[in-house]
């Protein structure tokens, strides 16, 4: 039995930041190390996700609890990872993908086996004495991400009328990350007085953004354009705009058309869309787009990538779920020239970084993504500068499970010192 052998697995149920049943790892070692980490949970979530092992039983929680999962640690995982080096994580993962034994992690469950592998990578970090971050990159970590801070919530995230779920703030300009997060937050107060100002509302979605009474892209975008300047800035100089409309939960797949439902009903086949997203970028600084397309418009994809790919940074989220398979087609089909990262998604560290490694050699972008229901654990802030993905996307500036993230960065940041670096993306 060495230092670092596992000597105990277990989890508990928590809840995350929408109250809802979320589950929670803890991995001590023989040394008597111990860490934990927790899970995130998606609304916009694809289909071709690993599956969140959720109880079901409708008088509790509304189904959500997790005690299936919590259970697969106790039971079923524990006995297997007893004794394994937790500084061999592919092995850990290769493990727990065949315990599991399915393509979609629906025996153990996703958020048994995430949990698990992320505990066990945090538990590794911690013995050692060494940063999450520099145990996951190694020595070449040291790129602080850009922030995609979503700042208007539409969509599956809140109740405003807009279709699009997310407006982001980018502060690409800014010197330093910590001077990006002034710039963030700073454009997000200004934000808050012009709602008020308007009458528009100042109620928070889901990310901690607004969910103000606005039903169009259009508006939104001004609005923000707006706020920037009202906090001293330039839009398209210091700070830029992104957004993810997350097109899959507006798509009609039987008339192969985009339906705007919160908002005006209008609807559109893909080429009209693609045109309405030119038309932004023409009129706004609007440097990223995710999920442009639904998952299961491949044409719309790849038409999407081929008007604005070379201009502006297409996202695949549900397209690509943090799967590289997913990532591979895309790739041989041209569609999109960026991923999204979510661990949750794929379900172990090991295939989140191989796919991360796919997309980098392949020359697409990549952005590490918290969900839409977050926890306070930060772990997706080391994984960014782990990556050196030069961007992440983790929400708004007004809840704590977001600000987490951003509050760990900053740490990340005095930790590199002069060798860190800010604005490469
Ligand atoms: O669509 C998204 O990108 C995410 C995170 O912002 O939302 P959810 O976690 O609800 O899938
Ligand atoms: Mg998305």
């Amino acid at each position: 039995m060495g230092r670092f052998s596992i000597h105990r697995v277990w989890a508990r149920q928590v809840l995350d930041s929408r109250g809802n049943p979320t589950l929670e790892a803890e991995v001590v070692l023989e040394e008597g190390t111990r860490s934990r980490a927790m899970v995130p949970s998606g609304a916009s979530t694809g289909v071709n996700e690993a599956l969140e092992l959720r109880d079901g039983n409708k008088a509790r929680y509304g189904g959500k609890e997790v005690g299936k999962a919590v259970q697969n640690v106790q039971k079923r995982i524990a006995p297997c990872l007893q004794g394994q080096n937790a500084l061999d994580q592919q092995e850990i993962d290769r493990l727990l993908r065949e315990l599991d034994g399915t393509e979609n992690k629906s025996n153990l469950g996703a958020n048994a086996m995430l949990g698990v592998s992320l505990a066990v990578a945090r538990v590794a970090a911690a013995a050692l004495g060494i940063p999450l971050y520099r145990y996951l990159g190694g020595t070449g970590s040291a790129l602080l991400p850009v922030p995609f801070a979503n700042v208007l919530n539409g969509g599956a995230h809140s109740d405003a009328p807009l279709d699009f779920q997310e407006f982001m703030i980018v502060p690409r300009g800014a010197p330093t990350f910590s001077e990006a997060i002034r710039f963030g937050a700073e454009t997000f107060h200004a934000l808050r007085v012009l709602l008020r100002e308007r009458n528009l509302g100042t109620g928070l979605g889901d990310e901690g953004g607004f969910a103000p009474n606005l039903s169009s892209a259009d508006e939104a975008l001004e609005l923000l354009c707006t706020a920037v300047e009202r906090a001293g800035y330039t839009p398209g100089k210091e700070i830029f705009f992104a957004m993810d409309p997350a097109a899959s939960e507006f798509f009609d797949q039987s008339s192969e058309a985009y339906v705007f439902r919160k908002s005006d009903q209008r609807r559109m086949p893909a080429v009209h869309l693609v045109e309405y997203y030119k038309e932004l970028c023409g009129r706004f600084p609007l440097i990223s787009i995710e999920d442009g397309a639904a998952e299961n418009d491949w044409e719309g994809w790849r038409l999407l990538t081929r008007e604005l790919g070379a201009s502006v940074q297409l996202v695949g989220d549900d397209v690509f779920v943090t799967n590289p398979e997913f990532l591979r087609k895309g790739i041989a089909q041209g569609v999109a020239n960026s991923i999204l990262i979510k661990p949750n998604q794929i379900g172990t560290l090991s295939e989140t970084l191989e796919t991360v490694d796919l997309a980098k050699r392949s020359g697409y972008g990549v952005m590490l993504s918290h969900r839409s229901g977050e926890t306070e654990d930060p772990f997706l802030a080391h994984l960014a500068v782990a990556c050196n993905a030069g961007q992440i996307k983790t929400g708004s500036f007004a809840r704590s499970d977001r600000i987490a993230k951003y509050n760990e960065l900053l740490r990340i940041e005095e930790d590199l010192g002069k060798n860190g670096r800010y604005g490469h993306w």
